[in-house]
């Protein structure tokens, strides 16, 4: 059984009322601003781009999902509904200095970095989380536009997948996070345009300090390309437990 916390953050991150139906592709209603072209597509869907091996893996984990011990997570390429905009305003109010320095004519053109590539380009993913054991698998589909050292992945690359995927691990385990350490050991560079498993692990809770670790392995987990681990600290709980109301109990925008 989903975990309290976990359910809230995960229909959080769906854009959901608590106690909603789960949302259906592609997602939750959303006030589009003139300017916005943002696409609803939940990005972690099959896509024509995605290899047959990458949609086995897909088939694979949504089998898993059938008894509920995995979840599927969606993922789109902006949070810009009402519901981030008071996330927006959590965090601008957490650094307000910082928050100054923003330049709010770019503001509308904020993407998630991962899902700001043309399809097939860049960053192809799609992330499953165990709630029991506290664990996300992503499988990973990086693309040509990835490339650092010739025929292979860029070091930043991998080190994106892999904060996006502990840092998912440490939201859905723990609210609003920000990654404040990430430690990476590269151990084979990894082939361009390979697919590659992600595991992330919840290790620890220590108060406001979550502890992830994570490795990423070829899909036959014959071969350890990268070890991580990482810290994520949970901002002002106080605030937090109020950006969680009003992020999950503000009615969809008409
Ligand atoms: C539930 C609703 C959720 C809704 C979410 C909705 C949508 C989300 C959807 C999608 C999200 C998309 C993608 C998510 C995927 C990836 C996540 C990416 C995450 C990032 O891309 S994020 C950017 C990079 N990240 C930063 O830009 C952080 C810069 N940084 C800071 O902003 C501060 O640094 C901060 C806030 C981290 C802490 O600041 P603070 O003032 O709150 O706390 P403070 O400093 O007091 O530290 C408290 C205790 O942590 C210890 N501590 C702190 N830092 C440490 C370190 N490095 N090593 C060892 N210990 C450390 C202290 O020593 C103290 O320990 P102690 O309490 O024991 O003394």
């Amino acid at each position: 059984m989903l975990g309290r916390c976990a359910a809230r953050a995960l229909g959080a991150l769906r854009g959901l009322r608590e106690g909603a139906p789960p949302a259906r592709s592609p997602g939750p209603s959303r006030r589009l601003l003139s300017s916005e072209k943002v696409s609803e597509k939940d990005h972690s869907l099959p896509k024509p781009c995605w290899s047959k091996d990458m949609r086995l893996l897909f088939d694979q984990f949504m089998k898993k999902c059938e008894d509920g011990s995995w979840i599927h997570l969606p993922s789109y390429e902006d949070i810009a509904t009402q519901r981030s905009q008071d996330f927006s305003t959590f965090i601008h109010a957490y650094f307000p200095t910082a928050s100054e320095q923003i330049n709010k004519e770019k503001l509308s053109q904020g993407r998630i970095f991962t899902r700001s590539f043309e399809d097939g380009l860049g960053f192809e993913y799609v992330m499953f989380y165990n709630d029991a054991e506290k664990r996300i698998v992503c499988v990973f589909q990086g693309g040509p536009h990835l490339q650092g050292m010739p025929g292979f992945f860029h070091g930043g690359a991998i080190a994106t997948m892999i904060d996006a995927t502990v840092g998912m691990n440490a939201i859905v385990s723990g609210g609003i996070v920000m990654t404040a350490n990430l430690n990476i050991n590269f151990k084979r560079p990894i082939p361009l345009c390979s697919i590659v498993l992600i595991n992330s692990q919840l290790d620890k809770i220590e108060g406001r300090k979550l502890l992830v670790s994570c490795n990423v392995q070829s899909v036959d987990e014959k071969i350890l390309y990268t070890e991580a681990t990482s810290l994520f600290i949970k901002l002002n709980p106080e605030k937090e437990f109020h950006i969680k109301e009003l992020v999950l109990n503000s009615a969809p925008p008409a």
